[in-house]
């Protein structure tokens, strides 16, 4: 056996910017981007949590010298194997060590919220996730959430979540610990987030799934019982007012009120670039649409929410009861957009929109089924889902324009997501749109 290179040779960091592009995880494809090593946090000798910047975006990659290429290789080098750590469990452990407290490596900070998360185990990667990587551990009591991208700043999914389990919130599941790490940025250090572990809730099931099966199954014209959509919404309630009790609510001020439209604005001319070809029709529409903006008056009460909701972030655990996961903010957004208080309507309008995605999905699946069926699912989970919410926050006024402006906004931003992301979806969200820029919606 030869001894493995240092972490920070050119050959390591060139070897993973070859492998990175073909991950699940990776930022920029389809993007030429040159990568660097910006900063090794090393986890003795065989292991080494990495940070390596790639065009604007810095990406952790933890890493691992291995004998065999294991279940994930990136290379081999020297005789050896580059691997990828998070599919390897004593690199996880090592990593579990430094969140838990057990193990000091400089500029690293771990965190523990109670009782240290149990010993990682045969622990194993979640399959079929996009933005991060999550690995399963403690004989399935926990997750781990291993943040790809890594901003300077407070991750939301772990200061949101945090305040959540201390305030005993039900329908979250706890965070158990975190890792924050340190890095220089010219002459000076930023702080970020780089893992979030949580309870693992086993035995659950995906509410994206069973809305869509259900939706399927009613354009089948099969009878079943529908997934408890009020419940679903009281959930989503509950969660609101847990956030306002722990972390604050607060009337918007005027100048509140101008940033958030100047934001709409901003992110409506976004979109109109980003997903040029798709919007190019309804250019007038969208203009109208922006000038309308200026009708807003006040936004109301602003405070933290869960910000990218949508059935995909759902769960329902064994006992039925709904849980809310990934308080990570909408993706594409910038962190520092993402720790902002908001209007709560942000929140409801992404699940209005998922169920209207539930149903898209399940006509792409059955095109010859009957269109106004699926209208008429949307429209019933829809209320179910508003009645519950209303139930335990007060009724949603869907007239109002901070709502209309609300659901706009997610639908554009659904057209860029499935531009860049999943072409062949794009009619689900571009399909919102028309609806919403039509007179009549107004
Ligand atoms: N606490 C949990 N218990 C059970 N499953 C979970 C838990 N957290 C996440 N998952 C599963 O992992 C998937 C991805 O988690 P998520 O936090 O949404 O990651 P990402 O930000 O990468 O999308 C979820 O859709 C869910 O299936
Ligand atoms: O789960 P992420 O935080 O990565 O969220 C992104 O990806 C979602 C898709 O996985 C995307 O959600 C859109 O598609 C869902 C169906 O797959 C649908 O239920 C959502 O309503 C719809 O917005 C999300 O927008 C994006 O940020």
């Amino acid at each position: 056996m030869s001894a493995s290179l240092p972490f920070d040779a050119p050959e390591v960091t060139d070897a993973i910017a070859a492998w990175m592009p073909s991950t699940r995880w990776y930022p920029l494809k389809g993007q030429q981007a040159d990568a660097s090593l910006a900063h090794a946090y090393p986890l003795g000798d065989d292991a080494a949590i990495l940070l390596l910047r790639a065009g604007d975006a810095l990406l952790q990659v933890p890493v691992a010298w291995r004998d065999e290429p294991g279940a994930a290789h990136i290379a081999q080098l020297d005789g050896r194997w580059l691997v990828d750590a998070c599919h390897d469990p004593d690199a996880v452990q090592a990593i579990l060590d430094v969140a838990s407290g057990a193990r000091a490596v400089t500029d690293l900070e771990g965190d523990t919220a109670g009782e240290p998360p149990a010993p990682a185990g045969a622990s194993r990667v979640v399959s079929g996730e996009q933005s991060n990587t999550s690995i399963i551990g403690g004989d399935g009591s926990w997750i781990a959430k291993v943040f790809r991208v890594v901003h300077p700043g407070d991750n939301p999914d772990v200061v949101v979540t945090g305040a959540l389990t201390r305030a005993g919130s039900k329908p979250v599941p706890a965070l158990l610990a975190s890792l924050r790490a340190r890095w220089p940025v010219g002459d000076a250090f930023v702080t970020g987030h780089l893992l979030a572990v949580s309870e693992f809730v086993s035995g659950a099931d995906d509410a994206w799934e069973l809305y869509r099966q259900h939706a399927l199954a009613t354009l089948r014209g099969e009878e079943r019982e529908a997934p408890d959509a009020r419940a679903l919404g009281t959930a989503v309630a509950t969660v609101h007012r847990d956030l306002a009790a722990a972390l604050g609510t607060a009337a918007a001020t005027e100048a509140d009120t101008h940033s958030f439209i100047s934001g709409l604005e901003q992110r409506l001319g976004w979109a109109r670039e980003q997903a040029a070809d798709a919007l190019a029709d309804l250019d007038d529409e969208l203009g109208r649409a922006k000038e309308q903006l200026r009708e807003i008056r006040s936004i109301g009460e602003l405070q933290h929410i869960h910000g990218d909701l949508h059935l995909g972030q759902v769960l329902r655990s064994s006992a039925g009861d709904w849980l809310l996961l990934d308080f990570e903010g909408e993706p594409l957004r910038p962190m520092h957009e993402r720790a902002i208080r908001e209007p709560r309507l942000r929140d409801v309008v992404g699940m209005l929109r998922s169920f209207d995605y539930a149903a898209g999905s399940a006509q792409q699946e059955l095109p010859d089924a009957d269109p106004a069926i699926a209208d008429a699912w949307v429209e019933q989970r829809q209320r179910e889902f508003l009645a519950g919410y209303a139930d335990a926050a007060g009724p949603v006024d869907e007239h109002d324009p901070v709502f209309r402006a609300l659901l706009l906004d997610k639908a554009l931003y659904e057209v860029v997501y499935e531009v860049r992301n999943r072409p062949d979806w794009l009619q689900v969200p571009l399909e919102a749109v028309r609806r919403l820029l039509r007179p009549s919606a107004a």
